[in-house]
């Protein structure tokens, strides 16, 4: 992925990218006074858009989103507002700026103490950004308890306090935002949960730092949006024939035969030319009399892997999905191994699922060790945990960091679902995406997403690239069907979906 102009706004920035990119704009000539000046501004100009006039209660704190609330309640308090500011900290430790509107507010300071709730309609929270290091605690912390106990609506600046704008953890008690302002770019904290949730409605605001200074960061985290691959998505070419949009494996089990059936079905929906279940003997015919346009193979019971390799042995079978129902009581578990392996050693591009996953688990070294090629795994919580123990969620590291240091350790681009799924490349980059509904929440949603992510790789699309359009299409179609829905409309409702993109990212394509 190139770090082209268009793709900057899907950057999304570290508290430590973002304060170099504060220190690249103050080089570059923008003061940080303008910064913060402006910062307070747009704050104000989202709650005006939000909130009719009301009384406020700004809660400033002791760094420089303490210095931010201080302008936002000068400019409240201009246009007439009802504003009460209360100070955790002292002017002597502010940074010049933040000093500097503490000497522009033309009203009362007051300490903190939850009695100045009680009159209060609405709540800056100016507490703590991007700096905060530990839980809250003492007076900042009763009074995001009363806040909390009081339902008072919140406007956050940058986060809501006791977020991790980096993680998206919530460092202790955090009071939940209806609105979160935040400066120049999102953060990886405003995605993930819980903090995407706790910053309710999120608005990003240009403060006046110049685009350019991206250009002096390496920067490797993106929100997913078509922006990152559009170009490279693969529409079928005017004069070409099936053979040029690829031939798709899909590995089919013995028992829960839907699953495979739906990523083959979604492979189909997404474009490939061909797709071919390989289904054991056992099962045929319930394939066989299932699908239609998807063709199915015979597996026999003697030599099942060995069959399996010589569907494989035909070069125009270019990608393979293995997972979805392949199986994992007894025996089943030692032949979705071999299966997996099998699939692994042709170099192919392969997408790893549910129980190819899960069949590793006692020895995820065998598997990271058979990836020789482009493969993509699209683990849950629950196989991540099993594939990867030592990066499991007990432990202290954020989604973010363990999609990206599982990438690493195996060798594959890992999809780590849920609602802020992750797509993490062994080479460090990761897009998070935002776009998927709770209503995903189905069995059977990930085998579609499976089936959408080979069918792009038989196309040609290169791995991360395929997660990441995958991963957001599967959004857009949960988005389309709504509530109510089950996996089975989710390939069915892709034209609608993959028309509408096309409309937008390409208006002269026939
Ligand atoms: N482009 C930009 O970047 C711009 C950024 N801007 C704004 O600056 C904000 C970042 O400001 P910041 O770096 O001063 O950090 P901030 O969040 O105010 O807190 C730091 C202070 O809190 C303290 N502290 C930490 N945790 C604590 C705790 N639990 N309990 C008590 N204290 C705790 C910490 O003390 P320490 O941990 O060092 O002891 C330190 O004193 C950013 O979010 C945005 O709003 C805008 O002005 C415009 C341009
Ligand atoms: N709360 C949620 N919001 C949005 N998407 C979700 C949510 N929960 C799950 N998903 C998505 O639904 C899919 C579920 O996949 P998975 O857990 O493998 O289910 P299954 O094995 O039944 O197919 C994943 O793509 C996941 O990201
Ligand atoms: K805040």
């Amino acid at each position: 992925m190139e770090h082209t102009h268009k793709q900057y706004s899907s950057f999304l920035l570290t508290a430590n990218e973002m304060g170099k990119a504060d220190q690249a704009a103050v080089m570059a000539g923008v003061s940080a006074m303008d910064l913060m000046a402006a910062a307070g501004k747009v704050v104000v100009d989202a709650v005006v858009n939000r909130w009719s006039k009301r009384s406020v209660l700004v809660l400033c704190g002791p760094g420089n989103n303490g210095g931010d609330g201080f302008v936002v309640a000068q400019h409240l308090r201009l246009i007439g507002w009802p504003v009460r500011l209360a100070f955790l900290g002292s002017v002597d430790t502010f940074s010049t700026e933040a000093a500097h509107f503490y000497q522009a507010w033309q009203g009362e300071v007051d300490t903190f103490s939850t009695d100045l709730l009680d009159q209060t309609e609405l709540v800056i929270d100016a507490m703590f950004g991007a700096g905060l290091s530990r839980p809250l605690e003492g007076k900042a912390r009763d009074m995001v308890d009363a806040m909390i106990a009081r339902k008072i609506p919140v406007c956050a600046i940058d986060v809501p306090s006791g977020v991790d704008g980096t993680t998206g953890a919530a460092l202790g008690l955090v009071a939940p935002a209806e609105l979160t302002v935040t400066f120049f770019r999102k953060k990886p904290g405003h995605l993930l949960f819980p903090g995407r949730e706790l910053c309710g409605e999120l608005v990003v605001a240009d403060i006046g730092i110049p685009e350019a200074v991206l250009d002096e960061l390496t920067l490797q985290t993106w929100e997913n949006s078509p922006e990152l691959w559009y170009e490279n998505y693969p529409w079928p070419r005017l004069d070409g024939h099936k053979f040029h949009r690829g031939h798709a494996v899909v590995y089919g089990g013995e028992t829960l035969t839907g699953a495979s059936r739906l990523t083959a079905r979604s492979a189909m929906r997404i474009g490939a030319g061909l797709v071919t279940l390989a289904a054991p003997i056992k099962a045929w015919t319930v394939y066989a009399t299932a699908l239609t346009g998807v063709m199915v193979a015979k597996l026999e019971l003697s030599q099942e892997s060995e069959d399996f390799d010589m569907v494989l042995l035909d070069p125009r079978h270019n990608a393979i999905a293995v997972g979805p129902g392949a199986g994992l009581a007894g025996f089943e578990s030692i032949r979705t191994r071999k299966i997996v392996l099998a699939a692994l050693v042709t170099g192919r591009a392969t997408v790893l699922d549910a129980d190819a996953l899960s069949a590793f688990a006692s020895d995820p070294q065998t598997l990271f060790d058979g990836i020789v090629g482009p493969c993509v795994m699209t683990p849950h919580e629950g196989e991540f945990a099993r594939l990867f123990p030592s990066l499991n969620q007990s432990h202290a590291e954020d989604k973010l960091s363990r999609a990206r240091l599982a990438a690493k350790q195996s060798g594959a681009v890992v999809v780590l679902k849920g609602a802020d799924t992750v797509i993490a490349s062994p080479n460090g980059r990761v897009i998070i995406n935002s776009n998927a509904p709770a209503e995903l929440a189905t069995g059977g949603s990930g085998d579609v997403l499976a089936g959408f992510i080979v069918g792009l790789l038989a196309q040609g699309l290169e791995p991360f690239y395929a997660a990441a359009a995958a991963v957001w299409l599967h959004g857009e179609v949960g988005n389309e069907v709504g509530v109510g829905l089950i996996a089975e409309d989710l390939p069915d409702h892709l034209p609608k979906v993959l028309s509408v993109f096309k409309r937008q990212y390409f208006p002269t394509k026939k």
